[in-house]
C-alpha cells in the first residue's frame, strides 16, 4: 500500500533543495510518494534576522512544533544547527550519508589561504572559523559577517550573489562556508580551497542532516519507518554520534569556538576534537579511538575525549556552561 510523506522544510534555498534531497531519496527507498509542507517561522518573518542573532533555535522549534502537530511526518535538519538536547516524543530516525565535512575558503582571484596577502579580509560569523583562522593566519583581519550564502559570497571582491548587501559589495578579500552547503546549493565555483581538516576541523556534524520523525512512528512497522531504516548511514550515525556527545559533554552549543570530526579508519572510530581561545591564541587539539561498532561506544568515545580536554584547561580557554 502506497503513502505519501508529508516533508517538513524551512523556506531557504538551502533548506528546499537538501529537504528534497531527502524526500526523493525515502521516496525511493520505500514506495512513498512525498508532498513538501513549508512551516513559516517567526525568523523567517523577520526576514532572518532572528537567526543571525540568536542563531537557528527558531527553526528547528518551528519544525518539532509541526511534527508533534502532526502538519508534517518528517522535518529535515542541518545536524551542525541541531541543539544536542533530546526532544520530547522525537527521535532522529535516519542519519543520510554525510557530504563533504571541510570549511571552504572562497577567495578573490582564486587565492588560496597560504595566497592571501597580510592584512586581507577575511568574513566568518563563526568563532570556531574564526579562531582556526587567526590560528592558521595570524595576519589576516576576520570580519565578522552574518547572512546567507549568496550574501555571504557576495561580500568577496569580484564575486557577486544574488542578493549582495548594499553598500557592501566586495569589501572583503575571503569568506569561510561549509563546502557542503556550497555544494548542495551548486555554487562549488566559488571555492577556492578546500581547507583540510588539520588546519580547520569542522563543526561537530557538518556535512551531515538529520531525519527527524515522532518516536512513535519510527517505532510501528510502516513503509515509512522501513524506509527511514533503509536510509539510515552506519558510518555517517556513528561519526555523528561521537562529535555530538563530545559537544554535549563539554555543555557547548553550535557558536562555541569548538570542532570536532570522528571518522572510521582501520577498523576504529577515531575522534579528532579542537577547543579555541576565541582569538586564535590557544588551540586545545586531541584524538583518541574506539572500537568502530555500536552507538554506545561512539557516545563513550565523545565523553572520554571531552573529559580530557576538560582536565587539560578546555573551560579556561573558551567559556563553557557548567564550567
Ligand atoms: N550555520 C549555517 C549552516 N548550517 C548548515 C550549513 C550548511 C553545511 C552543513 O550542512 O553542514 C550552513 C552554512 C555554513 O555553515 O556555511
Amino acid at each position: 500500500m502506497s503513502m505519501n510523506v508529508r516533508v517538513g522544510t524551512r523556506g531557504s534555498a538551502l533548506a528546499v533543495t537538501q529537504t528534497t534531497t531527502v524526500a526523493e531519496a525515502l521516496a525511493s527507498a520505500g514506495t512513498l510518494g512525498y508532498e513538501l509542507v513549508r512551516i513559516r517561522t517567526e525568523g523567517d518573518v523577520l526576514k532572518g534576522s532572528l537567526a543571525q542573532i540568536g542563531g537557528t533555535g527558531v527553526f528547528v522549534a518551528a519544525l518539532r512544533e509541526a511534527l508533534l502537530d502532526d502538519r508534517c511526518d518528517v522535518a529535515v535538519h542541518s545536524l551542525k544547527d541541531l541543539p544536542t538536547g533530546a526532544a520530547e516524543g522525537l527521535e532522529i530516525a535516519a542519519y543520510p550519508q554525510r557530504v563533504d565535512v571541510r570549511d571552504a575558503l572562497c577567495a578573490r582571484d582564486g587565492l588560496d589561504l597560504a595566497g592571501l596577502p597580510a592584512g586581507a579580509k577575511v568574513g566568518t560569523g563563526s568563532p570556531r572559523r574564526a579562531a582556526q583562522l587567526r590560528a592558521a593566519r595570524p595576519d589576516l583581519e576576520v570580519i565578522d559577517i552574518r547572512g546567507n550564502v549568496d550574501t555571504r559570497l557576495g561580500r568577496v571582491r569580484g564575486m557577486h550573489g544574488p542578493e549582495v548587501v548594499e553598500g557592501k559589495k566586495g569589501d572583503l578579500d575571503a569568506v569561510v562556508l561549509a563546502a557542503a552547503g556550497l555544494k548542495r546549493l551548486g555554487r562549488t565555483g566559488t571555492i577556492t580551497e578546500l581547507l583540510d581538516p588539520s588546519v580547520m576541523l569542522p563543526a561537530p556534524g557538518q556535512g551531515a542532516l538529520a531525519v527527524e520523525c515522532r518516536s512513535a512512528d519510527a517505532a510501528a512497522e510502516t513503509v515509512l519507518s522501513a524506509a527511514l531504516r533503509e536510509y539510515d548511514d552506519e558510518s555517517t550515525r556513528l561519526a555523528v554520534t561521537a562529535e555530538r556527545s563530545l559537544l554535549a559533554r563539554l555543555e557547548a552549543g553550535c557558536s562555541a569556538p569548538i570542532g570536532a570530526l570522528a571518522a572510521r579508519q582501520d577498523g576504529k572510530l577515531v575522534l579528532e576534537a579542537v577547543v579555541c581561545s576565541p582569538d586564535g591564541q590557544r588551540l586545545l587539539r586531541r584524538r583518541m579511538d574506539a572500537p568502530a561498532e555500536g552507538t554506545g561506544a561512539a557516545l563513550d568515545l565523545g565523553v572520554r575525549l571531552a573529559e580530557d580536554l576538560l582536565a587539560e584547561g578546555a573551560a579556561e580557554l573558551t567559556p563553557l556552561a557548567g564550567h
